[in-house]
This record gives structure tokens, C-alpha cells and sequence, in this order.
């Protein structure tokens, strides 16, 4: 087919569209409409004053609509196609753009579509019923020049493809037997796995570079930037109440049994969580006991991959990805296993490094 023939046959079928999808257009507002989950959807029809809540997990992908899957706050998932968003063949920067992972996404009216293959997957033809709350800018991925024909080329041939916004896949805070509160995995996790791709708290590495972190090099971060850290989080808690919550968390961790819940993070809901401002000598603690140094020597805190205990055999490891570290699944983790990093991986003197966490024994 020649391609003005197929954009003209991808026109029409844009414009024919599904009958039942293109009568279902909701005018009303999102705080009126019932909240349901994937298990609530029905089979060939239309939940009408209803909506549907979903984090995006895949890029979308473009044939006559766009195609991508959410996952709700019960964790199942489903595809998702959505008409008339983009015209037909729009360039795929554009849709890149607008639609990608951790993008939070309203269905109004959501319809569950028989499709020709048998498959079901949501269907709309009105953009009106879609709601995108996008988390954040996607970065834009640059190409990794490979340093070596060695483990981190796959490393970084792998890490190209991925982080683009924050994502907790399938973690859970929990008390362990004896070192405080640790991350927990809810579901058997396959080796190489992305758990985690998290922010560092505090803007302190603007001048991060695109390289790989294997492993932690321990707490070894000078005390400028240490410091430095300290006092961004200092001024920064000051216009941020989410930066506050997220310190007042974190600080004097093995101390307490109170475990955020991450399902609530991930809607951004921190209501629940104490949001009272931070002393700088609260600040000093917390960076102490939970940030980790790169290889650069800069200093990062993280809320939820800093409730990662350290083991001398760990099942994950942390790498970095421009303003993005991601917490790597290093084999399979079965579901209810700690998640574990090495903290001091690659240092010589582990017990000396060890004591900046006040951890005494491996
Ligand atoms: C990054 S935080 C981990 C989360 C922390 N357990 C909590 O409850 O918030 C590091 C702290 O956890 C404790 N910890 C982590 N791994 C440990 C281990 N293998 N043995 C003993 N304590 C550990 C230490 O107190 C350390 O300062």
C-alpha cells in the first residue's frame, strides 16, 4: 500500500470509530463520578458516571488510536486506546511527550471493548473523557556511548531504554526482625527488574553526568557535599510540605515501626503524614543514616530506596541515570523477600565504611 493510501485509510478509521465508544461522552465533573477499579469493569459495556484511576506503565504505541496499559491501585492492568487525541500519525516525539510511564490517568466513562482479536481493552473516542496528570517533564534520553565491551555496556544499553518518571513497582515498607524498617517485595520480581527509579531528595546534583553506578561505593561522599545537601534540604523544606512530610519519615528510622504506605505515595496523597518543619539538626541525622555516595562522591537521599537495608549479599543494587537512580533487581526476588542493597560495595575497608550507618556487624 502506498502511504498516502494507508494515512488515508488510517483516516478513515479514525473517523468511523466505535459507535458505542463515540456516543460515550461524560460532561460530568471528575469529584461527581464513582471511583471503580479494573475488577469493577464489565465486559462490553459502558460504566457510565464513573471513572477509572491508573498510572500509565508502558510507552504508548501508535497505530490508528494510541495504545498503553495502566495499572490501578489494586495492581492489575489493562490496555487502554484512546481515539482522537493526536491526529493520525502524529510524530512519535509528540506522543512520546504526552502520554509516558507514571503519568496518572482518569477514564470517564470507562468501556470495556471486545477488540476483533478476542482481547478486551479500553476504549475511547473521546478525548473529553481522558484525563492525563503528567508527574513531570519527560527527560529526554540521550545515547549512552558504550565505555567498554564489558557488563556495564549491557547495563547501559538496558538503562537507555527506561527511567523517564518516578516509579515504586512492587514495593512495600515493612519492620524487619532486627534492622528497623526495610523495603519488601509484594510480588515475585524478575531478575533485572527496575524496582524503583526514584529522585534524589534535595536538588544537589545538577551537575549529575549520564555514567553508571554498579554498585554503591559507600557513604563516602565528601563533606562539602554532604554538607551541601544539608543545607538545600534545609531552605528547600521551606516551600515544599511533601519534602517535609518525606524527612519527617525518614528521620530516626530504625527507631520506629511506622511504615509509609507506598500506595498512597504514589498518588501523591501525604495528608496523613506530619509535615512540621525539619531542624537542621534532624536533617544532619537523616542525611547521615540514609543517604549513599556515587562514585562522583555526591551525596543522595532517596525516600522510598532508602528504606533499603544493607546485606553483604544483596539482592538489588542501585544505578543512575542522569537525575534518576534506579533500584536494579540483581536476581529473582520472591514475593514477601527484604530487598536489600550492598552499601559499601566495592570499598576495601567494609567494616570502617559500614560504622557512617552505624552498622556494626555484616
Ligand atoms: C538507609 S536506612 C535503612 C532504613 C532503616 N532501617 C529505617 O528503619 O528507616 C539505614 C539504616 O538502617 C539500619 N540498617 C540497614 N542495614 C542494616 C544491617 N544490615 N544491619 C544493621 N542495621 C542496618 C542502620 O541503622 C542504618 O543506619
Amino acid at each position: 500500500m502506498h502511504k498516502q493510501q494507508f494515512n488515508n485509510k488510517c483516516a478513515q478509521l479514525s473517523s468511523a470509530g466505535d459507535p458505542v465508544s463515540l456516543k460515550n461522552l461524560c460532561q460530568t465533573s471528575v469529584e461527581n463520578l464513582k471511583q471503580i477499579s479494573i475488577k469493577d469493569l464489565i465486559k462490553k459495556t459502558v460504566m457510565t458516571d464513573t471513572i477509572l484511576w491508573g498510572f500509565q506503565i508502558t510507552k504508548p504505541i501508535q497505530m490508528v488510536g494510541i495504545n498503553f496499559v495502566i495499572e490501578d491501585d489494586q495492581h492489575d492492568a489493562i490496555e487502554v486506546a484512546i481515539y482522537n487525541q493526536l491526529p493520525v500519525r502524529s510524530p512519535i516525539k509528540k506522543l512520546d511527550a504526552l502520554l509516558f510511564p507514571g503519568c496518572k490517568i482518569g477514564i470517564k466513562n470507562p468501556y470495556l471493548r471486545c477488540c476483533s482479536d478476542g482481547n478486551f481493552m479500553l476504549r475511547n473516542d473521546n478525548p473529553s473523557n481522558i484525563i492525563i496528570q503528567r508527574p513531570n517533564e519527560p527527560i529526554e534520553i540521550k545515547p549512552v556511548q558504550a565505555q567498554s565491551e564489558n557488563a556495564i555496556e549491557n547495563e547501559v544499553k538496558e538503562i537507555v531504554k527506561i527511567p523517564i518518571a518516578e516509579y515504586y513497582g512492587s514495593t512495600i515498607i515493612k519492620v524487619t526482625n532486627s534492622n528497623g524498617r526495610g523495603l519488601f517485595a509484594f510480588k515475585n520480581i524478575a531478575r533485572g527488574t527496575n524496582i524503583v527509579v526514584e529522585r534524589s531528595l534535595g536538588k544537589n546534583n545538577e551537575n549529575a553526568s549520564n555514567f553508571v553506578m554498579l554498585n554503591i561505593v559507600g557513604n563516602k561522599m565528601n563533606t562539602n557535599s554532604q554538607s551541601n545537601l544539608n543545607n538545600m534540604l534545609v531552605i528547600e523544606q521551606t516551600n515544599d510540605e511533601i519534602l517535609r512530610a518525606k524527612l519527617n519519615c525518614l528521620y530516626a528510622g530504625n527507631m520506629r515501626t511506622d511504615c509509609p504506605n507506598i500506595k498512597q505515595i504514589r498518588l501523591n496523597n501525604f495528608k496523613d503524614f506530619d509535615t512540621s518543619f525539619v531542624s537542621a539538626e534532624m536533617i544532619y541525622q537523616i542525611v547521615k543514616f540514609n543517604s549513599f555516595g556515587g562514585e562522583n562522591e555526591q551525596c543522595n537521599l532517596f525516600f522510598i530506596i532508602s528504606f533499603a537495608n544493607h546485606a553483604k549479599q544483596p539482592n538489588a543494587c542501585l544505578v543512575q541515570e542522569g537525575e534518576f537512580h534506579i533500584l536494579k533487581a540483581l536476581r529473582n526476588i520472591k514475593a514477601d523477600e527484604e530487598i536489600t542493597i550492598d552499601y559499601v560495595g566495592g570499598i576495601q575497608n567494609r567494616k570502617e565504611a559500614l560504622l557512617n550507618w552505624g552498622i556494626t556487624r555484616e
